[in-house]
């Protein structure tokens, strides 16, 4: 079959995997490609084993895959056919030299740059997916123009919104796809193109089209306020348990402001995940840059209270276990980042039970889909920590268990079990605020939740 619109995505993560499945199967006329250096990562996607835990992303890709959606290693062959290339590379936290621990590293995006300019023999639209500092696709430009083949590439910004866990929800029904491009004559007629793709299945009013600047800035800025909100209301959890008032309740009653809304205002052991501390950390990098100290100051403070709110999970255990919890078995129920996902990255589980490590206790992680990422991420602590699929077995005999991710199953547990077979006195630390409080007290645990203090 020939298809009119041929699109590729370099990358095939988390991000380039999921939405270039819901565009194939919204746009069974355009073929879609998407293609990645890792070849166990491509094998993954063209097997019944998919790379990722999403739900209802199996079905999809089955829908679409060797119909319109093609995965493959072999970039050079799509760049060459593409007349769309999606360029969803990681972009973490720089590690070394200038910026290190702030800024972007930017060295997988401009060998992708590169390796367009290399095997392109047409001009292209290529479109940002990852998320970028503002002004890369200027650089990006550069790049891809400097070629002395007479080619034009045009740049556009298509940040990505979606969360782990709901994707294939999010992607089947944004709340808005943006798009940013040049105000020129070109600029406009590659982003009417793009717009096109997405008018597949997205209502044109919630298709939004900006600037460059604006729409790479946008995705930073809703990261950082989606974060700052969590921060916000965790600050306030510590607050609440040092006075009676209950968090819950104080964030139920401002969410019914509809100025302010009811979501993302879960108090918690703090947030995770791959982007939200990467990007608020560019975010503080970019004002640095740019001559703003205070703005910098100001962003930067959300991830401090992050960091101090995990911290405070096992100072809380201390001060309620009798200060000491040398020796003692803590069973650590979720180390992924959130709910439905199996992704560990910069999960608080992690720091949790460093922290539980560094005070001589003997964690036992379980979870329903992490566990192989977990032992990836404490690799150099692997000896001192057990691994446990089974979440009786993993509170069998210990001292406390401390819920660190909000998986519906745990709230779903037979906890009267779970108390006959753990250390007198039982100790439950939730850490996400899922378990019913007053029903596991009568059980006879001693309970410690996030942003509850002593009744009055
Ligand atoms: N994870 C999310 O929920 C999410 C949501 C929105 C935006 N984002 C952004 O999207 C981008 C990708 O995130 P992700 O979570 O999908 O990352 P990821 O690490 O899961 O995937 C990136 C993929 O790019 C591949 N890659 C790197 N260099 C390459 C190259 N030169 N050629 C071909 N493939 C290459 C890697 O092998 C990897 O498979 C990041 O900028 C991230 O900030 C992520
Ligand atoms: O009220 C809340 C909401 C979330 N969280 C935690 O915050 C983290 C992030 O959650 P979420 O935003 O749902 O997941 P992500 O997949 O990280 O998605 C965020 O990061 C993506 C990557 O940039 C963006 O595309 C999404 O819009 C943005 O929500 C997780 O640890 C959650 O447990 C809370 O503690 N309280």
């Amino acid at each position: 079959m020939s298809f009119e619109t041929k699109i590729v995505c370099i990358g095939a993560g988390y991000v380039g995997g999921p939405t270039m499945t819901v565009i194939a199967d919204k746009c069974p006329d355009v073929k879609v490609t998407v293609v990645d250096i890792n070849q166990s990562r491509i094998d993954a996607w063209n097997s019944e084993n998919l790379p990722i835990f999403e739900p209802g992303l199996d079905d999809v890709v089955k829908r679409a895959r060797g119909r319109n959606l093609f995965f493959s290693t072999d970039i050079p062959a799509a760049i060459k056919e593409a007349d769309i290339i999606f360029v969803s590379v990681n972009t973490p936290t720089k590690t070394f030299g200038h910026g290190a621990g702030k800024a972007s590293d930017l060295q997988y995006w401009e060998k992708t740059a590169r390796n367009i300019l290399e095997i392109a023999d047409e001009g292209k639209i290529i479109v940002e997916k990852s998320t970028l500092p503002v002004r890369t696709a200027a650089a990006m430009e550069r790049i891809l123009n400097s070629n002395d083949k007479g080619l034009h590439f045009e740049v556009l910004s298509n940040p990505e919104f979606l969360a782990e866990g709901t994707a294939i929800n999010d992607l089947f029904e944004p709340d808005r796809v943006l798009i940013g491009s040049h105000q020129t004559e070109s600029g406009l007629a590659a982003c009417q193109k793009l717009v096109d793709v997405y008018a597949h299945w997205v209502p044109r009013d919630r298709i939004l089209t900006t600037n460059l600047w604006s729409s790479e800035l946008t995705k930073l800025t809703a990261n950082a306020f989606l974060a700052q909100r969590i921060s916000s209301i965790n600050s306030i959890s510590a607050l609440c348990e040092r006075t009676g008032a209950d968090v819950d309740e104080v964030a139920y009653v401002m969410g019914k402001d509809r100025r302010i809304g009811s979501k993302f205002l879960k108090a918690s052991i703090g947030f995770g995940g791959s982007c939200f501390k990467k990007d608020i950390l560019n975010l503080v990098y970019l004002c640095g840059y740019y001559g703003l100290p205070e703005v910098a100051a100001y962003w930067e403070s959300v991830v401090k209270i992050n960091e101090w709110q995990t911290h405070r999970v096992v100072d809380r255990m201390l001060e309620t276990m009798f200060n000491t919890i040398a020796g003692k078995k803590i069973a650590v129920f979720g180390f992924a980042f959130k709910a439905n996902t199996g992704d560990t990255r910069e999960s608080p589980a992690n720091l949790v039970v460093r922290d539980l490590l560094a005070e001589h206790a003997l964690p036992v992680v379980t979870d329903p889909k992490a566990i192989p990422d977990a032992k990836r991420d404490l690799k150099d602590v692997i000896e001192q920590v057990s691994f446990e699929e089974d979440p009786y077995k993993a509170a069998e005999d210990a001292h406390a268990v401390v819920v660190c991710t909000e998986w519906k199953c745990f709230a779903e547990l037979d906890w009267k079990r779970i108390y006959s077979s753990m250390a007198k006195p039982a100790f439950v630390f939730d850490g996400r605020n899922i378990l019913d409080a007053d029903a596991l007290r009568k059980i006879g645990f001693e309970v410690t939740s996030i942003g509850k203090g002593k009744a009055e």
